[in-house]
């Protein structure tokens, strides 16, 4: 009867066109009778050979994507309640475990802006040792940078705006003054070969001047570039991008940087992210920020959610058939954790769907 279930829900999946390996393929991903949303994530035409996708919008999909894990720094930096660093430690610990390659560990800020992060050496002591996985940390001057160094980080990132208003309120200063502190900190770190990350945030819209022109995200992002970042992430730091501001904010951007060296970093203040990430791998982008559980937030932009949950980028690419290397259900844990920690429910549709599978399940 089980059996049956599952030949039929594989049939029903898989259409008149399967052959029996591509069958049995799917049988074995599907895996038990129900299924589960992991299984169900790994699932995707073109990984039957028999069923290469014949449409051309995914045919020019990548075949990997790399994610930016900033749950720990984007994620925590807002949480108003301290989190102990151990936690954190334990924190960066389950995602590296679950295959994640990049994880932005803190940020080297003033205590006073940030503390949260007021733990940031600490937290880079108990990762020293922690192999299979970069940890970039946040260093918006050259005192942070050397507090970094000295900590042990091994790359560091600065974070630049296209609004004049966020870039005061965010770290007191004009853009120019900020681009002129960020010269300084790029040319320190190349003296010691240390890679540094550029972010240009409010890369659509800003909290206080509205609409942000794609000219002006250019034009910083250019600046961060030339500086000598070597990746420059493009933050909608309020979650108020869609397809269509995104696409020409990214054709502005890519006519001036090269799109290897570009990242997207979406906030999903309006369930727009997965919508934006798509259509930015569309363009040519390879390289996606995202955060365990959807945490996160900006102190400096009020009513910003959180950034795209991590888990429901990997649920996304799995589906697409793009690889991560992630491990979805070691993911889901790490998210799980961290969420008990801040007493609340885990926030990502992965993560939500599971959950009330599981408690229907038991009914
Ligand atoms: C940039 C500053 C420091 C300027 O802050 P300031 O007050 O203008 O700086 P200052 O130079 O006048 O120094 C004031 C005090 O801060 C200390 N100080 C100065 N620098 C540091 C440092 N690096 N580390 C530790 N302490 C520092 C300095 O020593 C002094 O200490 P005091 O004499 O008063 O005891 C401050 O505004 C700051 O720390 N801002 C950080 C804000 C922040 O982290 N925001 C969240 C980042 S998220 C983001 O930007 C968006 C992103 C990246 O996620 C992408 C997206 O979503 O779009």
């Amino acid at each position: 009867m089980i059996a049956a279930r599952r030949l039929d829900k594989i049939s029903r999946l898989m259409g008149s066109r399967a052959t029996p390996s591509a069958f049995l393929k799917a049988f074995k991903l599907l895996g038990n009778d129900d299924g589960d949303a992991v299984r169900f994530s790994t699932y995707h035409y073109s990984s039957n050979s028999n069923h290469s996708p014949t449409n051309k919008v995914l045919r020019n999909l990548p075949a990997h994507v790399k994610i930016v894990e900033v749950g720990p720094r984007d994620g925590l930096q807002n949480e108003k309640e301290i989190v102990p660093t151990s936690t954190k430690v334990q924190l960066i610990k389950m995602l590296v475990s679950s295959g994640l390659t990049v994880v932005e560990a803190t940020s080297f800020v003033s205590p006073k802006w940030v503390p949260q992060l007021a733990d940031a050496k600490d937290v880079m002591d108990a990762i020293r040792n922690i192999q299979g996985a970069r940890f970039p940390v946040l260093t918006p001057n050259l005192k942070g940078f050397e507090a970094a160094v000295s900590a042990g980080a091994n790359e560091v990132a600065i974070f630049a705006s296209a609004s004049e208003s966020f870039s005061k309120s965010n770290i007191n200063c004009s853009i120019e003054d900020s681009l002129a502190r960020f010269r300084d900190v790029v040319s320190a770190a190349r003296e010691i070969s240390l890679p540094v990350r550029g972010y240009v945030s409010c890369v659509v819209g800003c909290p206080v001047e509205g609409i942000v022109p794609p000219s002006k995200v250019a034009y910083v992002a250019k600046q961060l570039f030339d500086m000598g970042c070597s990746e420059i992430s493009l933050g909608d730091t309020i979650g108020v991008g869609t397809p269509g501001t995104v696409i020409p904010m990214l054709e502005n951007v890519m006519n001036v940087v090269p799109i290897d060296n570009l990242a997207v970093h979406f906030h999903d203040t309006y369930g727009q992210a997965l919508s934006n990430i798509l259509t930015s791998l569309q363009m040519g982008i390879r390289t996606v920020d995202s955060s365990v559980s959807g945490l996160g937030g900006c102190p400096y932009a009020k009513g910003a959610s959180g950034n795209v949950a991590t888990e429901d980028v990997v649920y996304m690419l799995n589906g697409l058939g793009i690889e991560t290397n992630v491990d979805l259900e070691k993911l889901l844990l790490a998210g799980d954790f961290i969420c008990k920690h801040l007493r609340r429910p885990p926030s990502s549709k992965t993560a939500v769907a599971l959950s009330s599978k599981k408690a229907n399940s038991k009914l």
